[in-house]
């Protein structure tokens, strides 16, 4: 059975307070907050004070994804504003081993996340220190994009050599999934489902994520 991790940035942010309280009613595992500062990525959506703000609206765990340079300056703010995992990416962290140990001493889970274009063997090495590897499914910056194809063959090579290394690793996956392909993303291998347009732009959210998480 997957993890749902509806994302948050496909939320109606005037109405975020009861946004909150329907995923708190629905089967959503997780919720995932991306943190996108305009450097890393080609667009800003919101910091510290929102994922302090949705901490305080669900015991659910918050799922950070730092789209950003230079996250050692901020890890620590994130996790003292609630974040259960805070996810960085291997592109922006020149001292990776070094972000996920910091990341580690704080006490929460740690996730290293790739772009389409970043071939899974920039994380080897640190494999058995994660928790968590973000496989992103579309180019970061934006929702409502579509899933590009060759995420499922990078899923499934990922999959091969965490079953050997470090079984105890989740795949996340991000970007484009909907009720139509996750199917074959989970066939693939994945354990978490992150998802935004297709649960916040869905008619029933909440019967959107039981269908997904209804997925094998
Ligand atoms: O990180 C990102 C985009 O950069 C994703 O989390 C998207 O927010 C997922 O949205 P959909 O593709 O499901 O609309």
């Amino acid at each position: 059975m997957p993890i749902i991790a509806p994302s948050i940035l496909a939320a109606n942010f005037l109405d975020l307070k009861n946004e909150c309280q329907r995923l708190n009613a629905s089967e959503a595992d997780w919720f995932h907050l991306d943190v996108m500062d305009g450097r890393f990525v080609p667009n800003i959506s919101f910091g510290i004070p929102i994922v302090e703000a949705i901490r305080k609206a669900t015991t659910k765990t918050l799922d950070v994804h730092l789209m950003i340079v230079e996250p050692e300056k901020y890890v620590e703010d994130f996790k003292k504003a609630g974040a259960d995992s805070i996810t960085v990416h291997v592109e922006a962290c020149p001292h990776l081993h070094r972000n996920i140990q910091q990341i580690k001493n704080l006490g929460i889970k740690v996730g290293v996340a790739l772009n389409p274009h970043t071939p899974i063997c920039m994380i080897e090495n640190v494999l058995t220190d994660i928790d968590m590897v973000l496989i992103m499914s579309v180019n970061p910056g934006f929702g409502g994009q579509s899933f590009i194809a060759h995420s499922l063959i990078k899923i499934k090579e990922l999959k091969q050599k965490i079953n050997k290394i470090a079984p105890q690793v989740l795949i996340e996956v991000d970007g484009g999934i909907s009720l139509d392909n996750a199917s074959a993303v989970m066939h693939s291998g994945a354990d978490v489902l992150v998802a935004g347009s297709s649960i916040f732009h869905s008619k029933s959210p909440e019967e959107t994520i039981h269908q997904l998480k209804k997925i094998k």
